[in-house]
């Protein structure tokens, strides 16, 4: 009798329980750019000075609530953090293959890391060669080293427009614009359209630790400049399609 009590309060826990779409994020670019720092600063709010690599792969767990007027959508975001290390190894197109959406990752203050995104992005291209395409983003990490930059603003524009990627400006060491980036990509591949009070309440209070006087040109932006209503209608399509279809995590990665 106990037991059934039991099973009869899992079940109803279970009900309670929202449903979630699925997506899987896969962040990659060369190593020490800070993908770790990403994920970790968006799922858990931390940040951690000390590099650790990754070796292979490590995953990351965010569950996020978009909000619109039709009704909310819940998300469960799976990250996954690839080593900067695995460009050449076997494992990489496996980890790859079945994302939503890929990050291409690169540190500002390392102009190495900004030319080598080639040959991830045409990793990507390969991996996906027949087959839809994820939505892919620019992420520029360490905006706040802005006063030791490397990669100029135009140099990002550029390589954003030429090879048609979402573009996002980020740090993780003081959380700017971390939060409000994922909850965008999160929002594009479910296909909700978020207001900007929406975004700003997604942002943790940053910390103001460099203060930078020179003033640099950059306009806002990509995705906002181009509007979300260009967002490939049928990507989003697919991409919803296949989130709902199937989950997208082998054996060893954490469900939602
Ligand atoms: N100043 C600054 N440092 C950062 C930022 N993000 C990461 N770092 C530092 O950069 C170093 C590398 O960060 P990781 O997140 O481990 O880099 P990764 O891309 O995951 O590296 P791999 O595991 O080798 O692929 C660490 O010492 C971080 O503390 C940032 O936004 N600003």
């Amino acid at each position: 009798m106990a037991e059934l009590r039991t099973t009869l309060a899992l079940e109803e826990e279970e009900e309670d329980e929202p449903e979630y779409v699925q997506f899987k994020v896969i962040l990659l670019g060369d190593g020490a750019v800070g993908k770790t720092s990403l994920a970790m600063r968006f799922c858990q709010d931390h940040f951690a000075k000390q590099y650790k690599q990754t070796i292979g792969v490590d995953f990351f767990v965010k569950r996020v609530t978009l909000r619109q007027e039709t009704g909310d959508v819940n998300v469960c975001m799976q990250i996954w953090d690839i080593g900067g290390q695995s460009i050449g190894g076997k494992m990489v197109t496996s980890y790859i293959f079945g994302s939503h959406a890929v990050v291409l990752c690169y540190d500002i203050t390392n102009y190495q890391s900004f030319q080598h995104l080639e040959d991830w992005y045409s990793l990507v291209r390969r991996t996906f060669a027949g087959a839809q395409m994820p939505y892919v983003a620019l992420m520029a990490n360490k905006q706040d080293l802005s006063h030791i930059r490397a990669v100029k603003p135009e140099k990002h524009s550029q390589f954003a427009d030429e090879n048609d990627l979402y573009s996002y400006l980020v740090s993780a060491r003081t959380g700017e614009n971390v939060s409000p980036s994922f909850y965008r990509i999160a929002a594009d591949l479910a296909g909700v359209t978020l207001s900007r009070p929406e975004l700003e309440v997604t942002q943790n209070p940053c910390k103001a630790e460099i203060i930078n006087h020179q003033t640099t040109r950059r306009g806002p932006p990509r995705d906002q400049r181009r509007g979300h209503s260009q967002v490939g209608q049928e990507l989003r399509r697919h991409v919803i399609r296949s989130a709902l279809r199937a989950p997208c995590f082998p054996d060893p990665a954490p469900s939602c």
